[in-house]
């Protein structure tokens, strides 16, 4: 700034003021300036994120399962798995040269085909638990040595002697039906069998078939033991049974008709199954009275093995069991909450021990005290921790 030199030290002092005060305005609307862009930009970073919060549903947004079933000169036939619908639909020239009638394809909400799956994404996948080695042993179950015994006789002994069946010349049992209250162990069972032959694990949930894979279930089971047969020796288990092989209903909904259609498959496959070598079935239920008796003739699961909640000997080697690596104070005393236990199954008995170790955390504890699992049984008589219910039997 040039100051006139003939200007008297007041002006001088004026003129800087006045200066003074043009830099201060400046700078404010500078400030403002700077604010409003930084307003700006974070405006538009939300705009970003939320762009890309719609780019990434937009991409992953639901699509149905179908079945491509005609490719005609108008366009392609497909079939919605589970309402069965079938609608004439136009497929982009990409995927329509790679298409082949059968093949399992993804529709969007408009019918149109988004693209083929191949078989790893289809619901076999995701339907069924495959465990190459699963990580339980017999000595990790509890209370269950007849169950064992009767599980390795008819499930372990075929695998492992297969020539001697044949020597003496008797069918082994063709499948195990494990029936029981929830949480006794009946997993564990059928994973211990599979462990100790070396066999792998084929899990699947009959519920899961019913409610998830509504339309698949036939399909799924006849997948099932085609991949049994694939990884022989293989266990095949499926879980809750009673969902696909339940007592026959009056009521005649297409939902039955599909459940009674999955349970065919699965008797059909069991009734052909002397020939298909190292591969073993087990099922379970909790719900033995609900069952169609169909599948408990010869030749299917005609090996019945109860699994009831522990006596009092089982569940305290339960408790031993999982306490074992628990840090325990010299007064607990697992043969008196043995006692205090009746009615509880193995699973409750474990998160009755998780439990108790949670108690001594919360009291910034390393070592668990006998009223850690006075209160963690209170707590579980209480709330019903494991979601278990009574369930009557037949
Ligand atoms: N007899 C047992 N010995 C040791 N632990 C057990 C026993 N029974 C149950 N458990 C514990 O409970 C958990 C659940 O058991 P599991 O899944 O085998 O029960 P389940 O009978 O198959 O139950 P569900 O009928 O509900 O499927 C196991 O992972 C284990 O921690």
């Amino acid at each position: 700034m040039d100051l006139d030199p003939d200007m008297t030290p007041e002006e001088r002092l004026e003129a800087l003021r006045d200066h003074f005060e043009d830099i201060v305005r400046v700078n404010e609307q500078l400030t403002d300036q700077l604010n409003s862009a930084r307003d700006r930009r974070e405006d538009l970073t939300d705009e970003v994120d939320q762009l890309e919060r719609e780019n990434e549903t937009l991409k992953t947004s639901s699509l149905y399962i179908a079945t491509a079933e005609e490719l005609t000169d108008d366009g392609v036939v497909v079939k919605q798995h589970g309402n069965n619908q079938e609608v004439l639909t136009e497929v982009s020239p990409s995927i329509r040269d790679s298409l082949e009638a059968g093949d399992r394809v993804a529709i969007n909400d408009s019918f149109s085909v988004k693209e083929i799956l191949d078989p790893e994404t289809d619901a076999r996948a995701q339907a069924m638990q495959v465990d190459g080695s699963p990580d339980v042993s017999y000595d990790d179950i509890g209370g269950l040595e007849a169950q064992i015994r009767e599980v390795r006789e008819a499930v372990e002994e075929p695998l492992v002697n297969a020539q001697q069946f044949r020597d003496v010349g008797i069918e082994p049992p063709s499948g195990v039906l494990l029936h029981g209250p929830p949480g006794t162990g009946k997993t564990m069972l059928a994973k211990a069998v599979a462990n100790e032959t070396d066999a792998t694990f084929i899990k699947m949930a009959g519920s899961e078939l019913v409610r998830k894979f509504i339309g698949e279930g036939a399909r799924l089971v006849r997948d099932l033991f085609e991949l049994a047969s694939e990884r022989q020796p293989a266990i095949i288990f499926i879980d809750e049974i009673d969902a696909i092989a339940a007592k026959r209903t009056e009521s005649k909904t297409s939902g039955d008709a599909e459940v009674q259609r999955t349970m065919m498959q699965l008797l059909s496959e069991m009734d052909g199954f002397d020939d298909r070598g190292e591969i073993r079935i087990i099922a379970a239920t909790n719900r033995f009275d609900m069952l169609d008796r169909a599948i408990l003739r010869p030749g299917r699961f005609d090996r019945l093995i109860e699994v009831p909640n522990p006596d009092v000997a089982g569940r305290e080697r339960i408790l031993d069991i999982h306490t074992e690596d628990m840090n325990l104070s010299e007064d607990v005393d697992l043969r008196a909450m043995a006692r205090q236990t009746d009615g509880l199954s193995g699973a409750e008995l474990a998160s009755m021990a998780t439990e108790a170790g949670m108690f001594a955390i919360r009291d910034e504890r390393t070592t668990v005290e006998q009223r850690d699992f006075r209160d963690a049984l209170e707590k579980i008589d209480q709330g019903g921790e494991t979601g278990s219910q009574p369930v009557a039997f037949a």
